[in-house]
Order: structure tokens, then C-alpha cells, then sequence
């Protein structure tokens, strides 16, 4: 069965539960928070409180590929449980693997998490382009097939980005402002939004220099551990605020292990997003 194309079932899911993406991020620490040991079975234990607490509420949840690959196959088959048990119970997932290669490796990484028969299969898959836009065409191309969608690194969260991200090519614009125009030619005829969305920091201040309008989602991660609220979200993504959905990780996780306190912090979160979205 082919699914609908991932931006109109991720418009949906925005409209529907409210613009927000919970990460799953097992780190050591937390895992220690929550009483848990740092081995398989606490990550087990982590991820299924997690997607229980949240799944059934939030347009997203965005699994940390590399929390998981630290404890080998073994936390990859957790990986593959909590991705299969999070979009049973209703979520959206965008697996955070970051992958990018040459063309002819990104199709075998396409073919891991975007197949709609493989294990990992996940609604979108976030990748990395500083090989290239174009070496990320089998993606493109196996997200289109798949009714997958993209989230391509434009202008990271984190304050390292911008040796790369802020370079300027000959023409004169950035190298993020270049991966933005890529998506915006992606997504062109789109609707009611495209698949292939810009990961951009909440954490970045006025982004006005900047077209976001890529008629496709903005996954924005830095709210709550990184230091951004929702309420910079309008200051910061101005009208393309629409087409935000920030990520929070550490801000909700460290509510837990206690269900009710998750879902508490999951509802606080998505209340606060929503009177800032609709106060633009
Ligand atoms: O620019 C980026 C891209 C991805 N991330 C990822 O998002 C979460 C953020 O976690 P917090 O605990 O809410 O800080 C994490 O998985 C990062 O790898 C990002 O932070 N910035």
C-alpha cells in the first residue's frame, strides 16, 4: 500500500494534535535519572514509556539514531520496536540519523529507513547534504515512492554550524540559504505542504535574511535543554512559523519516568508552541 505523500499527513497531524515533535534521546544520564541501568533493557524500558506516554498525542517523535547504535544490534532492534510501536500507536516518526554519502551509498542508506519493507522503515529520515544537495537524489527519489519525507540540515541548532552552514559561495549566498532554495524547488506544486522539509534551530535568533519559505516543514530542534522557548518561535521564523515544528528532547524526557509527568510536560510544551504559532 502506498502511504499518502508525508507532508499532507504531517499538515494533518500539525493541525490535528498541535505543531510539536518529542524526541527520544536515551542518554546515559537520563537513563540513570530514571532509575534505569544503562544497558539494553533500560533502553527498552526508556523508549516504551516514552512512545506510550506521547505517541498517541503528538504530531511527531523523533528517535535519536545514536542512543540507540551504542549498544550494537541489540539497541538497533530496540530502535526498529520503538519506531514499529510509535507509528502503531498513531505517531508520525522521523528517524534523527543525519545520513548523507555519495549518491551511490545514500541509496543504500534510502533503501534502510525509507523502503516501505525494510525494519527501520520511518516516516522521514533526517539526512545531511555537505556532500552535495545532488547526492542526496536516491533519497529524494525513494521518499517520493514511498510517501516518505526528508528533513535536510540547513541551519543546525548548534553554535559549530556556522563555520559551514554561513560560508559564502560565489554568488554571493550561504551554503544554508543554498539547501533552502534546493528544498523550495523540491517542494514546488506542493500541497497541502511539501515532503521535504529544512532542519533549522530555534535556537538561531532573526532569521529574516533568510527565505524559509520552502513550502515544506521546518523541523526546528533547540527548544527546552538548548535554551529556546516557543515563545522566541515568531521572533525567529517570523510568517514561516506555520510550517514549524519544534523539537523538544531533554526539556520533556527529564520529566520521566513518570507517565502522567511526561504527558503533563508534552501538554505544557504543545500549549505554549500553539499561542505562540497563532499569535502571528
Ligand atoms: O540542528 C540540530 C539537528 C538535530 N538536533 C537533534 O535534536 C535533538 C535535540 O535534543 P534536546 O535534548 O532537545 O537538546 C537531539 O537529538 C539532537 O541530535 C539538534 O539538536 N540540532
Amino acid at each position: 500500500m502506498t502511504l499518502e505523500p508525508f507532508g499532507g499527513r504531517l499538515r494533518r497531524a500539525m493541525d490535528e494534535r498541535g505543531p510539536l515533535c518529542v524526541g527520544i534521546d536515551p542518554h546515559a544520564s537520563l537513563l540513570a535519572e530514571w532509575g534505569l541501568n544503562d544497558d539494553v533493557a533500560g533502553l527498552e524500558r526508556f523508549s516504551r514509556t516514552v512512545v506510550e506516554a506521547t505517541a498517541d498525542r503528538v504530531a511527531l517523535l523523533k528517535p535519536q539514531s545514536a542512543f540507540f547504535e551504542r549498544f550494537g544490534s541489540r539497541g538497533v532492534a530496540v530502535l526498529e520496536k520503538t519506531v514499529q510501536e510509535a507509528r502503531a500507536a498513531g505517531a508520525l516518526v522521523v528517524m534523527d540519523a543525519k545520513r548523507g554519502d555519495i549518491g551511490s551509498t545514500m541509496a543504500a542508506y534510502a533503501e534502510a529507513f525509507l523502503h516501505k519493507d525494510a525494519p527501520l522503515f520511518s516516516d522521514a529520515l533526517t539526512v545531511s547534504p555537505y556532500l552535495g544537495y545532488g547526492s542526496l537524489a536516491p533519497a529524494v527519489a525513494l521518499a517520493r515512492e514511498s510517501g516518505a519525507g526528508l528533513f535536510v540540515l540547513a541551519l543546525t541548532s548548534n553554535p559549530e554550524g556556522g563555520e559551514v552552514q554561513h560560508a559564502l559561495r560565489a554568488d554571493g549566498r550561504n551554503v544554508g540559504a543554498t539547501m533552502l532554495a534546493h528544498l523550495a524547488a523540491e517542494n514546488a506544486g506542493e500541497g497541502p505542504l511539501g515532503s521535504f522539509g529544512a532542519v533549522v534551530g530555534a535556537t538561531l535568533g532573526d532569521l529574516s535574511a533568510y527565505d524559509l519559505d520552502v513550502n515544506g516543514p521546518l523541523l526546528a530542534p533547540g527548544v527546552g535543554a538548548q535554551g529556546a522557548t516557543p515563545a522566541d518561535l515568531p521572533r525567529v521564523f517570523g510568517s514561516a512559523v506555520r510550517n514549524v515544528v519544534p523539537n523538544v528532547s531533554r526539556g520533556v524526557l527529564r520529566h520521566g519516568p513518570d507517565t502522567v509527568a511526561l504527558r503533563d510536560a508534552v501538554e505544557r510544551f504543545a500549549r505554549e508552541v500553539r499561542s505562540a504559532v497563532t499569535s502571528v
